[in-house]
């Protein structure tokens, strides 16, 4: 799987632009503020057609126009591929494959995929629950597309259950109860499938997370991802009866895979509490390269990965053991500094005052 040609028009910074990617590891070197992670986000948007930086699609337009164009030309298994992305500022977004219309983001997948590591991931081992359990759920549709529509069904049944909980304003009634009895079903079905789910997943990445991290940290630590949601054990429909009173009494849904922990450890201690800030980044760098080698696995073939700005933050010793680390296929890293010594790109971008030229990067 490939992008071998890319092509932006007014697309965030870029009135127009092209590029040509390597195969193999393309780097992309400017200085703070040049548009380096435009052009990665662009590679995301052909995939996904939204940001991977969490800003809203509307930002993707380059300020003052009136729509953005983003499109890829590369392979995936051994057929040519063209990938074409629109979005305007309203927000609408349009993709096409091969010319034919997409009707559905998530079939963009069948088409290309990407993998990104970038430093806010440091969140997924520093920051609390929610981001570690959406890591799961993306990379449980990822490898399982089918989850897509549990994990939606399960947003939309809470949505609602907890929507009528808040009306009932700490009393039910009735007809509300009867209500409450339907969506309760429905998220027990839901939050049960996922949550088992949950747990097949973790079963299969910790062993491959663990080599990712022994690699990355250079070190033979155990990494572990804690999983225990009782609610699963316990037949989640007979809690959700259990903890009506208290949940109509707060107005919201107290428990179930929305409110799971997800706990990392290395060497048996807790992760986001006692790790250094190196440690913790290894950790979510192998985080990304596990559920990339998950995927992988899959679908029989790589996803492209991009590593944003992620020299920045690590010392000589494990940026260098992040690129031996890098598994085969194409990768298109950005840096704003120099890149690790012993790094051989086989293409190299430089961007300067909002052009794009080849020439070599600088090697540290
Ligand atoms: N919709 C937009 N329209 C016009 N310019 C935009 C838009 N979105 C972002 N920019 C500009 O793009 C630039 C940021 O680009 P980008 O985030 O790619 O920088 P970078 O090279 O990755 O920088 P750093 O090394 O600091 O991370 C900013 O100058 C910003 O003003």
């Amino acid at each position: 799987m490939r992008v071998d040609r890319l092509w932006l028009t007014d697309f965030r910074s870029y009135e127009s632009a092209e590029l040509q990617l390597a195969p193999g590891l393309t780097a992309i070197v400017g200085a703070n503020g040049e548009g380096k992670t435009n052009l990665v986000e662009a590679i995301v948007v052909l995939a996904t057609t939204a940001s991977f930086r969490g800003a809203p699609t509307e930002a993707l337009v380059r300020a003052g126009a009136s729509a953005a164009i983003v499109r890829g030309e590369g392979e995936r298994d051994g057929r040519q591929l063209l990938v074409e992305v629109e979005i305007t500022p309203t927000g609408r977004t349009r993709a096409q494959v091969n010319r034919q219309r997409v009707a559905r983001t998530r079939d963009l997948l069948d088409a290309l995929r990407v993998t990104v590591f970038a430093p806010d991931d440091l969140d997924l081992v520093k920051g609390g629950p929610a981001g570690r359990r959406r890591y799961l759920d993306d990379l449980l549709v990822a490898v399982h597309p089918r989850h897509d529509a549990t994990r939606r069904d399960l947003d939309r049944v809470l949505r609602q259950r907890n929507a009528l909980l808040k009306q009932a304003g700490g009393r039910l009634d009735e007809a509300a109860a009867a209500t409450l009895d339907v969506w309760d079903a429905r998220l027990a079905t839901a939050g049960a499938e996922l949550g088992r789910a949950r747990r097949d997943l973790i079963a299969r990445l910790v062993p491959v997370l663990s080599s990712a991290y022994d690699t990355v940290a250079d070190t033979a630590a155990e990494v572990e991802v804690a999983y225990e949601p009782t609610w699963l054990d316990a037949d989640y429909a007979s809690v959700l009866a259990e903890g009506r009173q208290a949940d109509v009494r707060r107005g919201l849904t107290l428990v179930g895979p929305h409110r799971d922990e997800v706990d990392l450890s290395i060497g048996g201690l807790p992760a986001r509490t006692h790790a250094s800030q190196g440690e913790q980044r290894s950790l979510a760098f192998a985080l990304r390269i596990a559920g990339h080698e998950l995927v992988t696995e899959e679908i029989g073939v790589a996803p492209i990965l991009v590593l944003d700005d992620v020299f920045s933050e690590l010392d000589p010793q494990r940026s260098r053991a992040l690129l031996e680390a890098l598994p085969p296929g194409q990768t298109i890293l950005t840096t704003a500094g120099v890149l690790p010594e012993g790094a051989a790109p086989d293409r190299s971008l430089r961007i300067a005052g909002g052009r794009i030229v080849e020439g070599d990067a600088p090697v540290g």
